[in-house]
């Protein structure tokens, strides 16, 4: 993407005091922690773990084993330029992207023998899954069978962009996910746009970039369902991470795992799940896993095969705040920047849906940022308790 004269630089995590190095410096030690303990891992993997966490903090970037069989791409993704310097010093989305690379490398996930493909946050994922407020949300779409279709429409999106506070790594390092603040909980509403670019004529392809496993992929997925059943779409691709990332974004066995929720439960879940088996069964479901979704980089440098793919698609949905930095580039600009200017470069029509997590924000109107400014300071940036539905068409 050509750079703007007024683009801010990407964030770095080395301002102490600040969201993303307290990220580096609190969040990542304490996965390392929690990581130990999700299974009895044996004294290599406990070391390997010790290791990780002195040098996350105190040391610098470690270089990949010299037979990974991804180290090539991640050379291609800067890690040569990286290596030997502080986790604090280089792109806060590069080093908490490689830090997660490291921790697989930690437990062995990808090395031949026990650890390998053994996903070390399965059992908080599967916990969620199975947790009470689940069945509480699934039992909620019996009554919304009845509904008129805008109400169910607007249900189901609200559903998929609230299910984004559902992550597992932010409920590490946030205290409350309460504010007393009563600025609207949409900072940015462009789903009467979105609904334009799906209309029931049954055509349009969506590619929904996935976030998180759980509680926020199970409404995703029936998002995805009331789409296909409502004719909005003919037919959906499911974009998810080709491996652990980010504590709990979704795997293609968590996709699995979300289905089989879905198919067991009572009621109208039941037949969404029922909906979303045949069309995975009948192709007009797909899952994909690019390398490029468990990278360290914004959208802006996609690899052409995806640019492509996501240039065919009527839309493309984004989910969660990891995937707003990626799309418009993991920098501090003024909140009323445009968000249809720093996506431009996107190649098609593309929408986010996301509760606030981070610093990174665009699109807001003068209004709305000063209301939430004089409410609340700067906390409604990375509260999670506001979100935002944004649309460049
Ligand atoms: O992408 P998600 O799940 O909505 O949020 C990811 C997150 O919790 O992790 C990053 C910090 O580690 C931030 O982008 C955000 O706070």
């Amino acid at each position: 993407m050509p750079e703007r004269s007024d683009t801010p630089p990407v964030l770095l995590g080395n301002e102490p005091g600040s969201f993303p190095h307290s990220v580096l410096a609190e969040r990542h030690p304490a996965i390392i922690r929690q990581v130990r303990e999700s299974f009895p891992y044996d004294p290599e993997r406990h070391r390997a773990l010790d290791a990780l966490l002195a040098g996350c903090t105190e040391g610098v970037i470690e270089p990949l084993p010299a037979d990974a069989h991804d180290r090539d791409r991640w050379t291609a993704w800067g890690a040569d330029v990286y290596t030997g310097r502080s986790w604090f010093e280089v792109p806060w989305l590069w080093s908490e992207s490689y830090f997660y690379r490291q921790l697989l490398e930690a437990v062995g996930y990808f090395a031949p023998g026990p650890w390998q493909g053994i996903d070390p946050f399965r059992p908080s994922k599967l916990a969620e899954l199975d947790a009470p407020e689940t069945d509480e949300e699934l039992s909620a779409l019996d009554a919304l069978a009845d509904r008129p279709a805008g109400e169910q429409d607007r249900a189901l999106l609200h559903g998929s962009l609230w299910g984004n506070r559902a992550d597992l790594g932010f409920r590490l390092s946030a205290a409350s996910g309460e504010t007393s603040s009563d600025t609207p909980p949409l900072v940015a509403d462009d789903s009467d746009t979105l609904w334009s670019l799906l209309p029931p004529s049954g055509a349009a392809t969506l590619a929904l970039i996935a976030d998180n496993a759980g509680r926020e992929l199970v409404p995703d997925l029936l998002l995805i369902a009331h789409l296909l059943t409502q004719g909005r779409i003919a037919r959906a691709v499911l974009h998810i991470k080709p491996y652990p990332y980010y504590v709990s974004d979704a795997t293609h066995a968590d996709v699995l795992d979300a289905l089989r929720r879905l198919t067991s439960a009572p009621g109208a879940a039941a037949a969404y799940g029922r909906t979303l088996w045949a069309a995975l069964t009948d192709g007009r479901l797909t899952v994909r896993a690019h390398p490029f979704s468990g990278g360290p980089l914004p959208y802006a440098e996609m690899p052409g095969d995806l640019r492509e793919e996501l240039g065919a698609a009527t839309l493309t949905v984004l989910k969660g705040d990891l995937n707003y930095r990626r799309l418009v580039g993991d920098r501090l600009w003024p909140p009323t920047t445009p968000f249809a200017d720093v996506t431009a470069y996107f190649p098609g029509p593309v929408a986010a849906l996301r509760t606030l997590k981070s610093d990174v924000i665009t699109g807001l109107s003068d209004r709305t940022e000063a209301a939430l400014v004089a409410a609340e300071g700067q906390k409604w940036r990375t509260g999670g308790t506001h979100a935002l539905i944004q649309v460049r068409a």
